[in-house]
């Protein structure tokens, strides 16, 4: 990524500048983070540019998953404000329904993106106590730089921003092909291969469990210790459960509990090589960010040995493995399902609000959504898609009171005229 960054600034010849003035907020990423604070936005006039270096909004969903992805949380919890799910939507809303319910509410408020914009650089120019936000767009021929200055930046690019990429003794030589779990789609050319699944979060689990369906024979990498929870329990939502029992009950009660669910569900799973964490499942969500894995069957694949679980990783041998605990493997294909990391430390020229690794300092006591000057962060609370609703109404509220505080509320009728004018270029 780092490269794909300094490759940008090369060219320069072919290089045309503008600078455009946005009154209003900009905001990073069209992904439901950033759709969802511009739709409140929206809701109360307020003015907004939305930059997305991809060519589509929600450029995860569209591009980066498998195709059997589901919504692992029931659809209450992963609708985004103002506007529901249909109602015919199943509890576990598929990937193209959740893509298409974001088209319908990107069209329903009226967001616009500004597509193959890929923000390089963004840095708080104190003497004008404005933003000063650069971005690159790439076509055949020609690189077009640009300079958006505004008063409020919300950076909405998400936890999953860049794949994690392990660097893993002799996997450079590995013969076989290598690829991310975000690149993987579907087990069907994967039949009768062995392909070892590194990683064993809720990507590793279900790119294991899609090979064991399309009769590949993965072996699932489990270096350290991970919480498994069944995804329904009695026919309940775990999480929805969960959420439920944390109004009452301590967190530490609350995970005591769904430790006894998820051992009545799904059995000892420590004997097939899941040991379990110290701490328990909600907590380490909260405190360290490692989301559960919510089972929707891996674990019966395992029990019936169609997924082969394994230990860490020692060094790759031409087309073998060499595990940590000396065993060898044939292995024709791997899967790195070794997760995701924010982007923001590349462009984001702050160090106050943002951490080094790329996450708000604040998120643990739940002000990860404001920073000074301006800034806002929305979905970094590691809340999953209902903490992005919530961080994009407050950051809405927030922005909303100081824009109608400093301008005349506009009537209906010269709201049009408003948005006319967002953007002004000189
Ligand atoms: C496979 C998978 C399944 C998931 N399932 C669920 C689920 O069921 N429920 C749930 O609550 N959460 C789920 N999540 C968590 C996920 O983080 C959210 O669903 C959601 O996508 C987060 O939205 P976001 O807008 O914050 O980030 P993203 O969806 O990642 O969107 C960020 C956008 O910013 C753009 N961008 C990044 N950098 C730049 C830049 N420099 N310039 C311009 N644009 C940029 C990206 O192209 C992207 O379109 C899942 C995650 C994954 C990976
Ligand atoms: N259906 C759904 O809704 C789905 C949701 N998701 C969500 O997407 C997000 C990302 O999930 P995911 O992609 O699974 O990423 P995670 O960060 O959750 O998991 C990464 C996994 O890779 C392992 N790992 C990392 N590096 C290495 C290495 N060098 N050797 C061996 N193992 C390694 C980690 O092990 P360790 O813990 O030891 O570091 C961990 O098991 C999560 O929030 C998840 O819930 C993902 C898939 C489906
Ligand atoms: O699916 C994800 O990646 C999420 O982050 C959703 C989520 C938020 N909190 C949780 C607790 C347990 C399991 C999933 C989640």
């Amino acid at each position: 990524m780092e490269n794909m960054f300094r490759l940008m600034d090369q060219d320069q010849d072919l290089t045309t500048n503008r600078c455009i003035w946005v009154n209003g907020p900009v905001i990073v990423g069209a992904g439901p983070s950033g759709l969802a604070t511009a739709a409140c936005l929206h809701e109360q006039n307020v003015p907004f540019v939305v930059l997305e270096r991809a060519d589509c909004i929600a450029s995860l969903w569209q591009k980066r998953t498998y195709d059997r992805l589901k919504l692992h949380l029931p659809k209450q919890f992963c609708q985004l404000p103002k506007m529901p799910f249909p109602e015919d939507f199943p509890e576990y809303p598929t990937k193209r329904q959740f893509i298409d319910y974001l088209e319908s509410y990107a069209t329903r408020f009226e967001i616009n993106p500004k597509f193959n914009e890929c923000v390089q650089n963004a840095r708080f120019d104190e003497t004008s106590g404005l933003w000063r936000v650069k971005t690159v767009s790439k076509s055949e021929s020609t690189q077009t730089e640009v300079e958006y200055i505004c008063r409020w930046l919300v950076v909405a690019t998400g936890e999953n921003a860049e794949r994690v990429m392990p660097e893993i003794d002799g996997l450079s030589e590995f013969s076989g092909e290598v690829i991310h779990a975000c690149d993987y789609k579907s087990g069907d050319k994967f039949a009768g291969k062995k392909v070892l699944v590194v990683g064993c979060g809720n990507s590793g689990m279900e790119v294991s469990l899609d090979l064991a369906n399309h009769f590949a024979k993965p072996s699932m990498v489990v270096r350290s210790s991970l919480h498994v929870m069944p995804r329904e329990v009695m026919g309940k939502s775990t999480f929805e459960l969960a959420m439920k029992m944390l109004r009452w009950f301590p967190l530490w009660l609350v995970d005591k509990i769904l430790l006894v669910l998820s051992w009545m569900v799904l059995g000892n799973i420590e004997k097939y090589g899941l040991k379990r964490p110290e701490m328990g499942p909600m907590e380490l969500k909260s405190v360290k960010g490692k989301t559960p894995v919510l089972d929707i069957g891996a674990i019966e694949k395992i029990r019936s040995g169609k997924i082969n679980v394994v230990p860490g990783i020692k060094r790759f041998n031409g087309n073998q493995v060499e595990l940590v605990n000396g065993e060898q493997l044939d292995v024709d294909s791997v899967v790195l399902a070794t997760g995701y990391r924010s982007n923001v430390p590349y462009w984001l020229q702050e160090n106050e609000f943002f951490a080094k690794n790329g996450f708000p300092k604040t998120v643990a006591d739940n002000n990860g959504w404001k920073g000074r000057t301006g800034l806002y962060a929305v979905g970094f609370t590691r809340k999953g898609l209902s903490g992005a609703s919530m961080d994009a109404v407050k950051i809405a509220q927030d922005i909303g009171s100081v824009w109608k505080l400093e301008t005349k509320q506009p009537t209906k009728r010269s709201r049009g005229s408003l948005r006319r004018c967002i953007s002004q270029q000189f």
